[in-house]
């Protein structure tokens, strides 16, 4: 297949789809069998109490574990994982992680089912790394950790855009301006993730068993600014220059919700944004600055700042006729 000037493929790319279950090994391994490279993505992401701590390690854990071994009984030699920051910070004792890279020394230290089941699961793929599969090759893997992932498809925008809808065009500041989230475009997320599909078997010895962040060039600004960069032309604002809120209020709420989520499990599933996992996270900066990608296989973001908002605009504007 020919290839296009930023290296991207040019036609047609055939794609089979094959629905399955990472908790159940023989689906894994039927889906992996005859697979060069495997990219696994899939996971529960999960910080709202939706799911129980036992189902987020099923299937962030238990089904990375069945996606190594299908790789390692298939024969098949190049296994890439989705990670996500998490797996390093925000850490339990709220340590800002401010423009660190793979190497910044930083305590991770985790609770939290979701991200205590990445780091997990981030574990067992870079030990896998060198493991003979069929055929008597090395399996060579490496996880790429996303921060803040944006763009279509993100709920959580859609969840904050329809919170604003329904009070009557406004949201209200919770974290302070100055606390900064690095986050990074969908699309560039998964272009990273085909540039390590390209590149992993010729430079096994440079990738094998690395981390890499995912990147670009998405300003660093809180969460709740960020998210107005493509909600604020979709005809909402931020009320406040600062929190309206004291934090100690904001934790008694979280607190609140928490406890309320735990009464009403029996009834229904209460999973509102604002608990205390969430606002911990909210309320700590993690951003990143770093080039290992770009070094190590020559990763540039596909999709420009300007691009990648426009694109994650156009979304939220079409998300707005399904809100109405
Ligand atoms: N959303 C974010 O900000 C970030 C996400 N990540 C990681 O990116 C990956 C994709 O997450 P998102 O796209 O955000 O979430 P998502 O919920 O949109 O995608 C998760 C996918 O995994 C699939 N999945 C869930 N359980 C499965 C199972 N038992 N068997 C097979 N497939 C299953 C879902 O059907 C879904 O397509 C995850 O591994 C997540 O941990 C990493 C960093 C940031
Ligand atoms: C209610 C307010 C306090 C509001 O500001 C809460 C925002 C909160 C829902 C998000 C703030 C930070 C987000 C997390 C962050 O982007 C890191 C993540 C990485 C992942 O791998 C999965 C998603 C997430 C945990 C993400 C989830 C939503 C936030 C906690």
């Amino acid at each position: 297949m020919e290839r296009g000037e930023n290296g991207g493929l040019k036609g047609p790319v055939q794609v089979t789809a094959i629905q399955g279950d990472v908790t159940q090994a023989h689906e894994v391994a039927a889906a992996v069998t005859g697979a060069h490279v495997v990219i696994h993505t899939a996971g529960l992401v999960d910080v709202f109490g939706r799911a129980s701590p036992k189902t987020i390690y099923e299937v962030n854990v238990q089904g990375t574990q069945n996606v190594i071994e299908a790789c390692v009984q298939a024969g098949t030699r190049l296994l890439v994982y989705t990670s996500s920051m998490e797996v390093v910070g925000p850490n339990t004792k709220g340590h800002p992680f401010y423009r660190g890279n793979e190497d910044t020394p930083y305590e991770a230290v985790h609770k939290h089912p979701y991200p205590c089941s990445k780091a997990l699961a981030e574990r067992l793929v870079l030990e896998a790394n060198g493991k003979k599969v069929r055929g008597g090759l090395p399996l060579v893997t490496c996880a790429l950790r996303p921060t803040g992932i944006y763009g279509e498809g993100h709920q959580i925008m859609r969840d904050f855009y329809r919170q604003g809808l329904r009070l009557g065009g406004r949201l209200f500041r919770a974290i302070p301006a100055s606390v900064e989230h690095g986050r990074v475009y969908v699309g560039n997320v998964a272009w990273m993730h085909v540039l390590v599909a390209r590149e992993l078997e010729q430079r096994a010895a440079l990738m094998g068993g690395q981390v890499y962040f995912c990147y670009d060039r998405s300003p660093y600004k809180s969460y709740e600014d960020f998210n107005m960069e493509f909600l604020g032309p979709c005809g909402l604002r931020l009320v406040g220059a600062r929190p309206l809120l004291p934090y100690w209020l904001l934790v008694l709420l979280a607190t609140l919700n928490a406890l309320l989520q735990w009464l009403l499990r029996p009834l229904l599933v209460y999973a509102p944004l604002l608990n205390p996992y969430t606002l911990a996270v909210a309320n700590t900066t993690f951003t990143v600055s770093t080039d290992k990608a770009q070094r190590h296989f020559g990763y540039e973001p596909l999709f420009s700042w300007e691009d990648s908002r426009t694109r994650t605009i156009l979304w939220v504007q079409a998300s707005e006729g399904s809100a109405r």
